[in-house]
């Protein structure tokens, strides 16, 4: 290993997409040394249960953790936590990064992984006690107690957070109300039907939902929140409310170097290198190509774990100096209390859609094509179909509009090439 040290590759964020970028370097063969800031004070840890079966008190804290110290040390990575960069500079291959504590960390190869924030509600009483939003460890940790002692939840925004905890919350027996400012829930992932089929599924499990409306003001007594007020002027009680109305790339740095950004990130090549041609960037913090958004213009902000990985492993390619093109399906997964979400592909731009299964049954998949070909998938409670059209799509295969509907063949019997379906 060089005993230089500013021949060292310097990791700037240590979530999901941080900690596979460093994961995919040693599985890559490279063996120069890592330094991976995070400004948690917890090693890297899984986030998805945080929305989700970590509110219910399902797991112990270190059960979400990543790897113990010793797996960092064993690979030659030095793991700062607690400690922020503030400020970064780099000429090709010397930069300098100085962190809050005042310490500077000399870097010759550079990966950005800063997520993103989430948004704060901007309205008067936003900050009261009782108003939540969940994204890190430390934030769920102050929500669960609360949350299992509610009687009154409002969760403001329908997305995915808002919804995983909205049906989390109604399991455990509060009264829950969910106010979407838009028409519809999932407005910026999924296809209107299944914002319907979702809507109703929660609905049934004895949630109010009320979309079209967002709080003007949130009501205290005491400090301690009471519940919202409503643009009509009318109001919700709620003794806790969980904010879920999106998240803020974190840019700061990849602007202080004079990188690309666009409003939805920083922006990177398919084989996640940022402007400079040198710096790497993966996660939520970017913005990018990505072959399977075939109907949506430009380049396309993904928020999700697959992706971070998946994208985080390019982005170690580049750095390792053997680029390989980030060309996988996007998917997601979304836990909604008892109601699993699959999905694969991007539904947007479809000009139809396939209805497959029972949706009142909440056994179903939703199959999105545009111009006669396959471009996604949404199952509920149908995981074999899931599989089926994320395995075609892998392929660049498809699954005729015409005989998808019928749920007594196995989609995966279905799969053709795209060319013998293509109208042109
Ligand atoms: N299962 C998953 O993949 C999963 C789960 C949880 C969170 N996440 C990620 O966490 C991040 C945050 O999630 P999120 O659900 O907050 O974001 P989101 O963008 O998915 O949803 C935010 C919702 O809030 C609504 N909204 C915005 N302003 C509002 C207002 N003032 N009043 C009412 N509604 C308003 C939006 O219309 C939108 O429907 C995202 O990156 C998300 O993808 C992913």
């Amino acid at each position: 290993m060089p005993r230089d040290e500013s021949a060292r590759t310097l990791v700037v964020g240590a979530g999901q997409a941080g900690i596979s970028l460093v994961t995919a370097l040693r599985e890559l063969g490279d063996t120069r040394p890592v330094v991976l800031v995070g400004d948690e004070p917890e090693p890297p840890y899984e986030r998805p249960p945080l929305s989700k079966s970590y509110l219910r008190g399902e797991h112990d804290r270190d059960s979400l953790v990543f790897h113990d110290t010793a797996w960092f040390a064993d690979r030659g990575v030095e793991l700062v936590t607690g400690d922020a960069v503030v400020a970064i500079a780099r000429r090709a291959s010397a930069g300098s990064a100085t962190l809050a504590s005042g310490r500077t960390v000399a870097f010759d190869r550079l990966a950005l992984t800063t997520g993103a924030v989430n948004r704060a509600l901007p309205v008067e009483g936003g900050d009261l006690a009782g108003v939540h939003t969940v994204r890190t460890l430390a934030d769920a940790d102050l929500l669960a107690p609360r949350l299992r002692a509610a009687r009154a939840v409002v969760v403001v925004g329908g997305g995915f957070i808002g919804l995983e905890i909205a049906a989390g919350a109604r399991a455990l027996g509060a009264a829950v109300t969910v106010v979407e400012a838009t028409g519809r829930l999932l407005g910026r992932s999924a296809s209107p039907l299944l914002s319907d089929a979702v809507h109703d599924a929660h609905e049934r499990r004895g949630t109010r939902i009320l979309l079209a409306t967002n709080p003007v003001r949130v009501l205290g007594d005491d400090g301690n929140v009471t519940g919202v007020e409503l643009g009509d002027g009318t109001t919700v009680p709620a003794d806790v409310v969980v904010v879920g109305i999106g998240a803020v790339p974190r840019t700061e740095l990849a602007e202080q170097l004079g990188l690309l950004v666009e409003p939805g990130g920083i922006v990177v090549d398919g084989q996640a290198r940022t402007s400079d041609g040198l710096t790497v960037a993966a996660g939520d913090c970017t913005i990018g190509p990505n072959p399977f958004a075939r109907g949506l213009p430009g380049p396309v902000r993904l928020e999700s774990v697959p992706h971070a990985t998946d994208q985080a492993r390019a982005a170690a390619a580049t750095l390792a100096g053997h680029p390989t093109a980030y060309d996988r399906v996007p998917w997601f997964w979304s836990d909604q209390a008892d109601l699993r979400l699959q999905m694969a592909g991007l539904p947007q731009g479809a000009d139809q859609t396939v209805v497959r299964g029972d949706v009142a049954a909440e056994r179903f998949s939703l199959l999105s094509y545009r111009d006669g070909l396959l471009i996604a998938v949404e199952s509920v409670g149908a995981p074999a179909d899931y599989l089926a059209v994320k395995r075609a799509l892998e392929k660049g295969m498809t699954i005729p509009a015409d005989a998808a509907a019928d749920s007594s063949v196995p989609l995966k019997r279905l799969i053709t090439r795209a060319r013998d379906t293509d109208p042109s």
